[in-house]
């Protein structure tokens, strides 16, 4: 492969506004792209994909570059030549690659290999909460973690089928595959910008992860019910649940973020779903007004995003040990009290992108045991490890309050 010099300086730029002035990486990319029309698509992937590689490997590629933050503009060049050598790619001779040493990038590269800090380039504090949570399993969670995630599709089964979609897609040279166990998901062959078809902006289809598909799933909503989606964000999971009542019944998605609901309304309009209305937390009183009227309620909790790594590598770099403490805190709050919206007899779901017990299994746990959560009992859960699913880590818990009974 032959490096380009705008490309290379296209990444260099956008490493720069990542690492140093604290940008999230998705923003950068988007922006960067948009820079020059010329650029045809593999151009956009190098630049996306090598900016993504060095975020997700920065303390490992530092460490064998010996080079430490704040990073320079020599420095950010360091960072890629050693990206570039062990991905096999000669070395230009531009000034800025002046003395590149490749034979010393190799040895140092098998050396820190040795160590999973280092091999997996995560900081030190992650390192040693994914063993005391997990022990033996973290090796395999967090190499896994590690990988290019997959672009998975939810196909939105209220305006076309899944072999309608595969089809519409493969005539634009988009192939999918089906994925077993996810009726409603086709995964991309290969990389390919899905959002600038006609399908996706006739609202077809939504990127959704496989393993996010199972949440609306395991809530299990059905037409004329009244649903209660208390962390709803953008929407991810209340467009799928509000598919799965096909339009009928009301589905209250909540956040405490206007601005993430508006995005929900949008999004909801592309997919000709009309069942959504949208609250913004802003007192308790949202909450107490719908206590015991909901036939389901999910919480998609706040949480540290371990399990997404792999889609968010910037994340390794910009989450901190003290917040993971404080969102423990948020989830447990949040099951006490969004719990109470649940009606007798009805169903809680709540779910987290972690792979850490301590926002999950344990969470629940204590809930139960607490007393705002004695009429509720757990009836299935499930831990969803990227190691095996291969898709994103995700935990889903599904619980049922007791009727009432009458004295
Ligand atoms: C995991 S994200 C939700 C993702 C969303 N459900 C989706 O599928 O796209 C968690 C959401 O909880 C929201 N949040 C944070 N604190 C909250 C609170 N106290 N009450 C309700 N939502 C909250 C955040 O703004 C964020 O949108």
């Amino acid at each position: 492969m032959k490096l380009h010099r705008n490309l290379v300086f296209a990444t260099i730029d956008s490493l720069n506004q990542i690492f140093n002035e604290g940008k999230q990486a998705d923003k950068v990319l988007r922006h960067t792209l948009r820079l020059d029309k010329r650029w045809g698509s593999r151009d956009r992937s190098f630049i996306a994909e090598t900016t993504y590689d060095i975020v997700r490997w920065k303390r490992l590629y530092a460490e064998i570059a010996e080079v430490r933050e704040p990073f320079d503009r020599a420095n950010l060049f360091r960072l890629f030549a050693v990206w570039a050598t062990l991905s096999g790619i000669k070395i230009p001779d531009w000034k800025q690659f002046e003395d590149t040493p490749t034979r010393r990038i190799k040895g140092r590269f098998d050396e820190l290999s040795k160590i999973r800090k280092y091999r997996e380039s995560i900081p030190d504090w992650m390192d040693e909460l994914g063993e005391k949570e997990l022990g033996k399993k973290w090796d395999k969670e967090i190499a896994a973690l590690n990988q290019l995630a997959d672009v998975v599709l939810r196909v939105n089964t209220l305006k076309t089928t899944l072999e309608n979609l595969q089809n519409e897609l493969a005539d634009l040279n988009i192939e999918t595959e089906t994925i077993p166990g996810y009726p409603n998901a086709l995964k991309l062959k290969e990389r390919a910008n899905v959002f600038i078809t006609d399908a996706f902006k006739n609202g077809l289809f939504e990127v959704q992860d496989a393993s996010s598909q199972k949440v609306a799933e395991m809530l299990d909503a059905k037409p004329g019910m009244r649903v209660v989606d208390a962390c709803a964000g953008a929407g991810g999971k209340s467009l799928h649940i509000a598919t799965m009542m096909e339009n009928k019944g009301q589905l209250i998605a909540m956040d405490i973020y206007e601005n993430k609901l508006n995005e929900l309304k949008r999004r909801a309009r592309r997919n000709d779903i009309f069942n959504i209305e949208t609250r913004v937390i802003d007192s308790t009183k949202v909450i107490k007004k719908l206590a015991e009227k909901a036939d389901k309620v999910l919480i998609d909790a706040p949480c540290s995003g371990l399990g997404v790594l792999k889609r968010n590598p910037d994340s390794k770099w910009k989450l901190q040990p003290e917040f993971l403490d404080s969102i423990r805190n948020t989830q447990k709050e949040l099951l006490d009290s969004y719990s109470r919206m649940v009606k007798p007899g009805g169903d809680l779901v709540y779910a987290t992108c972690s792979i850490l017990p301590s926002e999950n299994e344990k969470q629940v746990k204590s809930f139960l045991a607490r007393e705002e959560g004695k009429d509720f009992s757990l009836l299935k859960e499930e831990k969803i490890l990227p190691s095996k699913s291969g898709f994103d880590g995700f935990y889903i818990s599904l619980l049922r309050k007791a009727e009432k009974v009458e004295k």
